[in-house]
Formats: C-alpha cells, structure tokens, sequence
C-alpha cells in the first residue's frame, strides 16, 4: 500500500511525527488567521508537505456506458507490473490466438512504474453510487507523481503508457480474415499456424523478408517524415505449391494482422472494389490471389488461360477466370482503387499480389510503389529442403542429404510435394524411411523429366525429319 504521508515525509527528511507536529500547528494556524491570507498560502504549504499530484482516469466515459479507450489501454498496459508487483489480481480469460489469461489489479490494489528512472504509482479505485433508481460501481485508476515531474509524466510517460497499451491490445486481438461476399466484408477467426520458422525458403531471403516487414510496420514516423503513406506493396511469384498463400499466412501471424482475402471475380466493378478497399481496417494485410487469372488484366488473357490449361490443368483457377467474366473491374480500376487506399486510408497496410505468371502481369500493376518488393517462390532448392527436414523429422543432418541436394539441383520439385515425401508415416518419424521416399520420387520426377525432353524433341524433330 502506498503510504503518501511517509512519502512525503521521507522526501523532507522528517520522520512521521515531526511531520504529523508540523501538520498539527498548520491546522492551528487555519482556526485564527484570515482566510484569504490561508488561501494563498495553503497551496504552497500543501505544495511543500504533499508534493503529489494527481490524475483520475474513470472508467466509464461522461455518457457512462462506453468504456474509455484510455482506461482500457492502460488497464492493458499495466498487466505487466500488475502480475508482478499486485496481491490482488482479478483474471479474465482473453479468446486471442493463444486463449491466454489476462491480469489485472483488483479494486484497492497498488503497484509502481519507472520510466526514465521516474517513479510513478498506480492505484485501482471504485466507489459505489446510490441514485434512487439504481445503484452503480465506478472504477477508476489514479496515477500519483511528484510534481517535479510533472512535464515528464504529463506529456512523454502518459504518451508512452496509452501506446504500449494500444500495441499489446493490437498484438492480442482475435484477428480476422475477412472475404468479400456480394460487396460486402464477411469475417472468419484467422488461425493459421504458419509461421516464417516452418516456411521453407532460403533463410537468407526469409531474413531479409522479417527484417523489411518488421522496419515496415514499426515505420509510422519514417514514412510520416518522408511524405509517404504508411503502405507497401508486396509481390509475391513462382509455381503452384511453392508457398504464396503460406507466406501470406505467415506473414500476418509475424506481425499481428487481420487478412482482407479479396476475391476479385466476385467485385461487381470499379465502384465495388473502392469501396471494399477504403472500408479495410489499419494493421492488415489486403491480398488478391492469382491476380493473373483474376480478372481481364493482362494483354495476353488469351494465351495465359491456354498455357494453364496446358500446364497445370487447375480447375479451381479455370473456375476463376470463367467467373471474372461476370466482373466489370478493369486494370485501370484496380490501379485506381489501390492508389485510393495508398492516399486515402490511414494507418499500415500491406496489399500482396500472388501470381503464378508474373512475366503475363501488366507492368502498371507491379511497379516500384505499388508492388514494392517482388519475392519470387521457386522450386524447392537445398536450404529450403532442409528447414521441411528440421520441421518433419527433427533432422539437422544425415548422410541422405548429399543425395537430396543432388537430386534437387536436377529436378524441379515444389516444397509442397518435397513435405508430403517427408510426411512421417509413424511416430516417432523413421527418418530413413521418409527420406528414402523423398529420393524415390525425386528420382521418377528426374526420369519423367527426362522422358518428357526426348518426346518433346522427337515431335519437334519428328516432321522436319519425315520431310528430309
Ligand atoms: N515454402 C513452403 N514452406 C512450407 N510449406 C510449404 C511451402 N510451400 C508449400 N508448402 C506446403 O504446401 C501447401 C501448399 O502451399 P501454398 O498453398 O502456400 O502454395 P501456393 O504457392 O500458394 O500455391 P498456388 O500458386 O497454387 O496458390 C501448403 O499447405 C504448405 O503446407
Ligand atoms: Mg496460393
């Protein structure tokens, strides 16, 4: 409990009685001397033996039914000391991703705070009303500071609590992943388990990927001081399989985000998509996926749709481009919304582009500044190989993996189908055994691989051959 009359006490160098003496004679002093002559002198003598101040913050906000934002931040904020210093904790079970317990101080609990080796304290308060109709509790914290500090606290502390408190909430929160259903934003919780320690990449790449996701969403001041939105634009290329979407995921779990998963066939046109954009939140990541088969976007629609079917034979991405006919939004538009979210939305955003044919990509939509970082996916490459070995089978090493490495420079294998190799059939995993598997279809892709080539050439040979 935090003691305000030792406080002072022990700020003037006096012990308890001298003070409580000194308070007695003050009191004498108000009985038999003017009051106007008391009124200007009192405050410098409250000043002098109770140099504290003092500031409330309720609760409930002055309409009585809406929590106040404050309160909640630094309700948030203080749960860190609170589960440290506090006797009396009250806890509530937050439904974020992890189902964690939130802390908090009980009515009539105390802790301290430091910042910038300034001490504070905080207290936790209610008082019951009476009305005729009702009777209600009021909470409120007081936050106690010497006057000394009053600059301090009143401006950089106070600042600094209502941030952090706003940061642990955002970091928290159930988030979201919204999908866009006849114009409007319909939302699922977002519980994806990926994450940047399980996607396979080289880990080089994967660094340098954190370490601009990370400078991008702490940015708020750079891009404020530069005079630019607090936005980036992210493509990310390479064959199906490869983990676009993974990294999607992976990317708002790194940083906290929602997903706004815009299905672009399903805007009815330009108007639509606007609208849908500016209605995203801040602290989220706004993705279109296989913006190539999205919608009439490219110059070469024509031929992007034989070469998928050639290729890949994907229904699901067929179903799109079938479907895109019924959208009327044009590149143009698209242009236009996502410089409309650049300029017109405050707050971080992340828009991520995913293609599986990026050379068919119109050169407007994937420019420095509206895609700012273009991360291609490839085939799955050694390093790549062995974060899926790490994460399946606990292995770091074996003398299997020179072989692997070899067969992976000849072949072209997604990491897709290199984890479903590796997928352990007993546990624990034999480790072998999965490797060993990864090889043998490693080898039949290299011999197909092969097949194919000579087929290949024999048709192109075939009929110059028959003509000599
Ligand atoms: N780089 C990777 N690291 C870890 N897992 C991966 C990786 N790539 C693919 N996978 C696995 O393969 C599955 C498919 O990956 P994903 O959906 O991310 O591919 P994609 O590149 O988005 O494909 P598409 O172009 O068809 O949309 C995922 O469930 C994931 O488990
Ligand atoms: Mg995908």
């Amino acid at each position: 409990m935090i003691n305000h009359f030792n406080i002072a006490a022990n700020m003037l160098g006096l012990s308890g009685s001298v003070l409580a003496t000194a308070m007695f004679l003050w009191a004498i002093i108000q009985q038999y001397f003017p009051h106007n002559f008391i009124n200007k002198r009192s405050k410098r003598f409250l000043t002098l033996f109770y140099p504290y101040i003092q500031i409330t913050f309720n609760e409930l906000t002055s309409e009585r039914f809406r929590r106040s934002e404050a309160y909640s931040d630094i309700e948030t904020y203080l749960r860190k000391t609170t589960s440290t210093q506090a006797k009396r904790l009250k806890a509530e079970v937050i439904k974020n991703n992890t189902q964690s317990l939130a802390l908090s101080m009980d009515d009539h609990e105390e802790v301290s705070d430091e910042f910038n080796g300034v001490k504070v304290y905080w207290a936790s308060r209610k008082t019951v009303h009476d009305t005729q109709s009702q009777s209600y509790e009021k909470r409120y914290y007081k936050l106690t500071f010497h006057n000394r500090y009053r600059q301090l606290v009143l401006t950089d502390y106070l600042k600094h609590v209502l941030k952090q408190g706003k940061e642990i909430k955002l970091k928290n929160r159930l988030r979201k992943l919204y999908t866009n259903n006849g114009g409007q934003w319909t939302h699922v919780v977002f519980e994806h388990p990926a994450s940047f320690q399980t996607l396979a990449m080289d880990p080089v790449k994967k660094q340098e990927i954190m370490d601009d996701l990370t400078t991008f969403s702490n940015g708020e001041e750079f891009y404020k001081r530069i005079g630019r939105a607090w936005k980036r634009g992210y493509l990310l290329y390479g064959p199906p399989g490869t983990g676009k979407s993974t990294m999607i995921a992976a990317m708002a779990n790194f940083l906290g985000y929602d997903i706004y998963d815009l299905e672009l066939t399903a805007v009815r046109d330009n108007t639509e998509l606007k609208r849908l954009l500016i209605e995203t939140s801040s602290k989220s990541i706004i993705t279109i996926e296989d913006i190539d088969c999205s919608t009439d976007l490219t110059s070469q629609r024509k031929e992007s749709k034989v070469l998928e079917e050639k290729e890949s034979g994907s229904t699901k991405k067929q179903n799109k481009e079938n479907e895109s006919k019924t959208s009327k939004v044009t590149l143009s538009g698209l242009l236009n919304s996502v410089d409309g979210i650049w300029s017109a939305c405050g707050g971080d955003r992340l828009i991520v582009f995913t293609t599986n044919h990026v050379e068919k990509l119109d050169p407007a939509l994937i420019r420095r500044g509206r895609m700012d970082k273009h991360v291609e996916l490839p085939y799955c490459g050694f390093e790549a190989f062995r974060v899926l070995a790490r994460n399946y089978l606990y292995l770091e090493t074996h003398e299997l993996f020179e072989r692997v490495r070899g067969l992976l420079e000849e072949t072209k294998m997604t990491p897709a189908d290199v984890a479903e190799n590796l997928m352990p059939k007993t546990s624990p995993p034999d480790q072998e055994e999965c490797l060993m598997s990864l090889i043998g279809a490693l080898e039949k892709v290299k011999e197909d691989a092969t097949r194919n080539k000579a087929v290949e050439n024999k048709v192109k040979n075939g009929p110059l051959n028959g003509s000599i």
